[in-house]
């Protein structure tokens, strides 16, 4: 696109407005979209003149055009320098990553031991099924029911657990490959494929700004090529305050970004790193880390003081343009259009700092068009993209905080987006939010990789994106739709009470997934191929690859689309988008007209052929600039320029998805209608027949936060186990409807969907022992067999997970949280997650989404784990805290009856008082939760208790066997 028509659209950009109102399709409201212009000068003062012009918040920066085609055409050059150039293929072919499989020494036994306790549990369930109780015959049936489930989930778990390996990669290997000088790159410049950031955040109360600023800070300052890199931000909240803050952070990071390369600073968020302790006469370090360490220091002291001093500058700004507002109205009515002499009232706006209205959400709730649920789209640039070159910085003078005369100050782009809302349509939670950043960067960026974090989710190692590259970009790598890193976290109670760590599903099955067709998608830490969001079937991208370069785009497209039967529809629309693209190339706007009406009134497939469309162009550019030979994958070698007519076109695309909604999140991206969309999305690319890698290693690429508070942490569970019986009732998860998804792969999903459903037995499980003490009917033959299978199921269990802490550092502790975990889940969230999923399946009602909320970061002298004490009352503690004191009222009683009993049975009080211990022992963090600050009275409790049924068993079985000696041996072995 010329320059001349940039501008002219700019001028235009009333008329763009009124074609959005036609691409909207049948909806009536006119879609109105706010590109806000600023200017940084008037709200952060402390920067210089040279650098406020290009401070980015500009609208909609245009690149120059003229810059980016000589980044991108480097063809000429080759034929310059071509025999100049050095051999360089050896190095080249090195392979990037490694697969190691776990030894065999650990290995071998791992299996006999998996085989051992299948046979074990094989002899107990036979000999419990052959051996009924018939004092008992109920208590006997049901307990045989829950062992049977347990041993048969057991199984289900262990199956994917047979095929263990793990990974590596070489980063060095990376940079030889596409960031040394070549045949094809002289120069050596950077030929590593673009990567668009997607941060999301929904709410400023629950997830601190400065948490968010935190992580944005973290990937400014990534160990990426800087042009290759853009960072987009949603705030599903519309809310000035998180504007403002990413304007603010916008800022900082011009401080914050060239410290962190001058420096080699890890990790790369400020509150992670400032909190570390500091060695500035180690010798590895420069001479001038402590000064210019606490020059930064202090810079982001101030940054956060304004940061969390941002609600109430927003609120008095407001306050004080309101009431001028109202004085103003007051003093001439008649300008308001009133003719009456009531007093006129002024809505409460939330005002920007140059005295206009905030677009988005207002404070004061309530009003229309400035909600939650309510409001327009909004999109601004916040840093531009920049050029390939490196520019270098100057010395401190007075003007700079540091000397950056060797490094590069250039920042990638950050981009702050907050999605169309209105009342009565849905805005697909989270899911929705990836969807909308996903057409926006398409149009902005388009980098053929995406990371998706959360807000609190930041990088933790400035490698980390490399390291992502080294999977996609190696031998086979074209077969990965994502690399999953796993979730770690900051701020965990050294307890870790409510296992967090995740350390079974993160450490041990995601890794035994890796061997099979690669670990799940869990929300964020993940590296995505683009295309494989688009719905494309790897087999057809391996084409394409197969022809890159080579032959003509459009013609490709064509062909690998028609050649494949399952993505029919979908398929011959990107088909027709490729022709039309042909028929007039120069008038976009007449194709973008075009397209709703070949396609019937559908916004959402419309904008997904948009972006289609878009990948299809740059595909072509790249093909007209004869990159031949060009490494796979390096689509960006192109920057798509950012013009103004192109993103204002965007303005249809990211606005909320209206009627057609369902038609994006059926096909393409992210999974719309369920709860957790991050399973269910990793679950059909899966079934394309993609995989995936894990790539989990001990520096940890990315660190987040967990919630440490009972409550918080029971809700977060409700979600993910209601997602995972949404994933059970939902159309694709029948064992037959596999496509090309591995068969134990399968029997995993099927087993993460299957586990909510536990919650009966498990709910089952923690009352028996106490109905047997109340009734006086033991509900197994002999408690001497149970204990001593337990006491062999236990040590099979432990020793497999000795051997599973040699390759996955899983601890014993760990392995008891977990137990005791599913213990409190199970009797919590599941049994609500299969309730909301039963009722959502027959009733079809909508279940609502809470979101967890983020501790924000504390204060010099704060508790950090203050949020542990915190008790917030829930629901989904009544049956906890019911299993709770009807085992301990059980032990009592049980005891009781025996004591006053002339003719006890002990063997029955022993079994049905350790098994309702060993019930409470599973609800010990619960009961510490619960209990808050005093939990330490609570451990003495359970300690004395504890012992003190020990004495007093010991005891009546004394007195017992010495007054009854001829009932002894009966009583040991009933
Ligand atoms: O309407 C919404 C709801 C949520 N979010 C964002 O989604 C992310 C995750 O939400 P959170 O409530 O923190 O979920 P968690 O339980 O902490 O997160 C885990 O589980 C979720 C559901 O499976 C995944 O989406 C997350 O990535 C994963 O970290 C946050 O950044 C939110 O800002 C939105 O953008 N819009
Ligand atoms: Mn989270």
């Amino acid at each position: 696109m010329s320059k001349d028509r940039a501008v002219e659209d700019n001028a235009n950009m009333g008329k763009l407005q009124i074609s959005n109102t036609i691409f909207t399709g049948g909806f009536n409201t006119v879609t109105r979209m706010h590109v806000i212009k600023l200017d940084i000068e008037q709200s952060y003062t402390d920067v210089s003149d040279d650098e406020a012009k290009d401070q980015g918040l500009s609208l909609l920066s245009v690149a120059d055009d003229s810059e980016t085609k000589d980044s991108a055409g480097f063809g000429s050059e080759v034929k310059n320098d071509f025999q100049h150039q050095p051999n360089f293929g050896e190095k080249t072919r090195r392979p990037l990553t490694r697969k190691f499989s776990v030894s065999p020494t650990i290995l071998i036994p791992y299996r006999l031991l998996s085989i051992i306790r299948i046979l074990l549990l094989g002899f107990y369930l036979t000999w419990r099924v052959r051996h009924p109780n018939h004092e008992s015959m109920w208590l006997w049936r049901i307990s045989n029911t829950c062992e049977l489930w347990f041993a048969l989930s057991w199984l289900l778990e262990q199956l994917p657990r047979l095929c263990l390996i793990n990974r590596a990669t070489d980063i060095s290997a990376l940079k030889d490959r596409f960031e040394s000088p070549n045949l094809q790159n002289p120069k050596g410049r950077s030929d590593l494929p673009g990567i668009d950031v997607f941060v999301t955040t929904a709410d400023p109360e629950k997830e601190p700004p400065l948490v968010t600023a935190n992580t944005i800070l973290s990937i400014l300052a990534v160990d990426y090529p800087v042009e290759k890199l853009a960072c987009y931000l949603s705030d599903d909240a519309g809310s000035l305050l998180t504007f403002e803050a990413l304007a603010d952070t916008a800022n900082f990071a011009r401080i914050w970004v060239p410290f962190c390369r001058k420096h080699g600073i890890e990790p790369r968020n400020p509150e992670a790193y400032f909190k570390q302790k500091h060695d500035f006469l180690n010798n590895e370090v420069r001479l001038d880390l402590a000064g210019d360490w606490r020059r930064v220091k202090r810079e982001y002291d101030e940054f956060k003081v304004r940061i969390n001093s941002l609600p109430e500058t927003i609120k008095r700004r407001s306050g004080s343009y309101n009431a001028k507002e109202e004085l103003k109205a007051n003093m001439n009515p008649s300008e308001m259009g009133e003719n009456s002499s009531d007093e006129i009232k002024i809505s409460k706006a939330t005002w920007m700092f140059d005295g206009s209205y905030w677009p988005g959400t207002w404070e004061v709730s309530g009003e229309d068009d400035h909600s939650r649920g309510d409001h327009v789209g909004i999109i601004q640039v916040m840093l531009p993209s920049s050029d390939a070159k490196p520019v270098y910085g100057s010395n401190t003078n007075g003007k700079h905080l540091i000397d950056t005369t060797d490094v590069d100050i250039r920042l990638p782009m950050l981009v702050y987006m907050s999605r169309e809302k209105r009342p009565g349509y849905d805005n697909n939670k989270k899911a929705g939010a990836m969807n909308a950043l996903l057409r926006t960067s398409a149009i902005m960026s388009n980098g053929p990789f995406i990371l998706n974090l959360d807000c609190d989710h930041y990088i933790n190692n400035s490698l980390a994106l490399r390291e992502g590259m080294c999977f996609m970009l190696d031998k086979g790598g074209d077969r990965v739709c994502y690399v999953q890193f796993p979730q770690r976290f900051d701020g965990i109670d050294p307890d870790d009470l409510y296992a967090n760590l995740n350390t079974l599903f993160l450490d041990v099955n995601m890794r035994a997934l890796d061997g099979l067709q690669g670990p799940y998608y869990i929300g964020t830490c993940c590296i995505f191929r683009r295309i494989a969001l688009y719905a494309f079937s790897p087999a057809r991208v391996t084409e394409h690859h197969g022809l890159f370069g080579t032959r003509k785009t459009k013609l490709l497209l064509r062909k690998v689309t028609v050649s494949k039967k399952e993505d029919d529809e979908m398929a011959s629309q990107i088909n027709q988008c490729a022709l039309d693209c042909d028929d007039d190339d120069d008038d976009a706007d007449t194709r973008s007209l075009l397209l709703p009406k070949r396609f019937g009134n559908s916004t959402s497939l419309a904008a997904s052929i948009k972006v289609m469309e878009f990948q299809g162009r740059l595909l072509q550019e790249l093909e007209s600039k004869g990159n031949q030979g060009c490494p796979t994958d390096s689509l960006t070698a192109t920057q798509e320029p950012l013009d103004v007519a192109t993103v204002a076109k965007a303005i249809t695309v990211i606005s909320c998805d209206y009627e057609d909604n369902t038609e994006w999140g059926k096909r393409v991206g992210w999974m719309y209608g369920y709860l957790t969309e991050d399973v269910l999305t990793g679950y059909q690319m899966h079934n394309r027949g993609w995989r995936s890698v894990y790539c989990i290693t001990k520096h940890h690429a990315f660190r987040g936060t967990a919630p440490i508070n009972l409550t918080d942490r029971l809700h977060q569970v409700l979600v993910w186990a209601t997602g995972s019986v949404e994933l059970f009732f939902s159309r694709n998860n029948s064992l037959f409807a596999t496509r090309r998804m591995k068969f134990l792969q399968k029997v995993d999903y099927f087993n993460t969907s299957v586990y909510p459903f536990s919650s009966f037995f498990i709910l089952v499980d923690c009352f028996l022992p106490a109905v047997s003490l109340f009734s006086g009917q033991f509900m197994v033959q002999s408690f001497v067999t149970l204990l001593t299978f337990n006491l062999v199921d236990s040590i099979t269990l432990y020793l497999h997970a000795i051997l599973e802490n040699k390759w996955s550092g899983i601890t014993i502790t760990n392995r008891w949280r977990e137990k005791q975990s599913v213990v409190m889940w199970g009797t919590s969230s599941y049994p609500a997650a299969v309730l909301q999923g039963l009722v959502k399946l027959i009733a079809g009602v909508n279940i609502s989404y809470t979101l967890t909320p983020k501790p924000a970061t504390p204060k010099d002298g704060d508790d950090e784990f203050a949020d542990l004490y915190v008790v917030k009352w829930s629901f989904l503690m009544i049956p906890p805290i019911t299993i709770m004191l009807v085992n301990t009222i059980a032990i009592a009683v049980g005891i009781a009856r025996a004591l006053y009993n002339p003719y006890p049975e002990w063997s029955k009080l022993i079994g049905g008082v350790s098994y309702s211990f060993w019930v409470l022992c599973h609800f010990h963090p619960f009961a510490k939760g619960l209990m808050g600050r005093r939990s330490r009275a609570l451990n003495l409790f359970y300690v004395w208790s504890g012992l003190l049924s020990i004495i007093v068993l010991l005891l009546s079985i004394y007195i017992k066997s010495s007054s009854e000696t001829q009932n002894h041996m009966k009583f040991l072995f009933p």
